[in-house]
């Protein structure tokens, strides 16, 4: 039998290195958005003009109506969320976009596939670094063209773990924030770090640079793509409460094995956030 999503998949890798280009040679990186006063949310016209870009690509390519787009700016501006079981892209055009803005070297573009709500592919391009990760569905995780492998550590007193402190300013949650970043350090780990892009940080998961990257508050577009490379790359992901991960749940933790990921959920202090697909359908 053909392979339905192979030509899909191609056409994502090309997309997301014309779109990182872009990036790159964006001079401007004019905040167009803050949103609320204790969130920290920067939207640049990159972000936009790149979104555009790349749902302008697929569309003319696979036909306007055949699949679907979740992409984070268009969702920004009041379109529906929800994931069908028809195929679906899901596009974070800059993550790591306060990166951006301030020249810090990490900014990923982020593009997932999904058909019957399932992730079939996922390609991430770090495209400051001029990496290109991807992943399908049973075919193994890639950088370029290498494969990429989790790491083998199994000790958490011998790991690096990554955590974010999201876009929520309000002291409630940093407060959980840190006080979850104080329990895992002093378990204590090697080390906590963090890109400042859920992609790019998901992808250091799966080749094996650290052993774990957690957050709550993070959307379907950060980590869409990431959760197939790390899978393909032998890792796991679950939701922080230790349950199944949920693509819209808006909280993760992917792992290199269920023993770190376990070791570090038993720190986690949980605060609630917003579905998702939820937040979209009281629009
Ligand atoms: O806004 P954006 O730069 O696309 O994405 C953000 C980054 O992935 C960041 O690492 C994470 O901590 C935030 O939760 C995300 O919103
Ligand atoms: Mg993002």
């Amino acid at each position: 039998m053909s392979d339905p999503w192979q030509k899909a998949y191609d056409f994502a890798v090309e997309v997301a290195r014309k779109a990182g280009a872009e990036i790159r040679k964006a001079g401007e990186s004019e905040i167009r958005v803050m949103t609320k006063s204790s969130t920290v949310d920067l939207v640049t016209k990159t972000d936009e003009r790149v979104e555009k870009i790349i749902i302008g690509a697929l569309k003319a390519e696979f036909g306007e109506g055949t699949h679907d787009f979740i992409g984070e700016e268009s969702v920004a501006k009041g379109e529906a969320c929800i994931l069908t079981d028809k195929p679906t892209w899901i596009i974070d055009p800059v993550d790591g976009t306060t990166n951006f803005v301030h020249g810090f070297p990490f900014v990923a573009v982020s593009i997932a596939f999904a058909v019957n709500k399932e992730l079939e592919f996922g390609v991430i391009y770090s495209c400051l670094e001029d990496k290109m990760y991807k992943a399908r569905k049973g075919k193994g995780a890639f950088c370029d063209d290498d494969p990429i492998q989790v790491s083998d550590v199994k000790d958490i007193h011998k790991s690096i773990i990554i955590s974010e402190h999201g876009t929520d300013r309000s002291k409630e949650k940093v407060t959980k924030i840190f006080s979850t970043m104080q329990r895992i350090l002093c378990i204590p780990v090697h080390g906590l770090r963090g890109s400042g892009t859920a992609a790019t940080n998901m992808c250091l998961v799966a080749s094996g640079a650290v052993e774990a990257f957690f957050e709550i508050g993070i959307h379907c577009w950060d980590i869409a793509a990431g959760a197939v490379i790390v899978k393909e790359a032998g890792g796991v992901l679950l939701d922080v409460d230790g349950g199944p991960f949920d693509l819209m749940s808006r909280r993760m933790v992917c792992a290199n094995s269920d023993v770190i990921a376990n070791r570090i959920i038993k720190e986690i202090e949980i605060f609630p956030s917003e579905r998702d697909d939820i937040a979209i359908k009281k629009k």
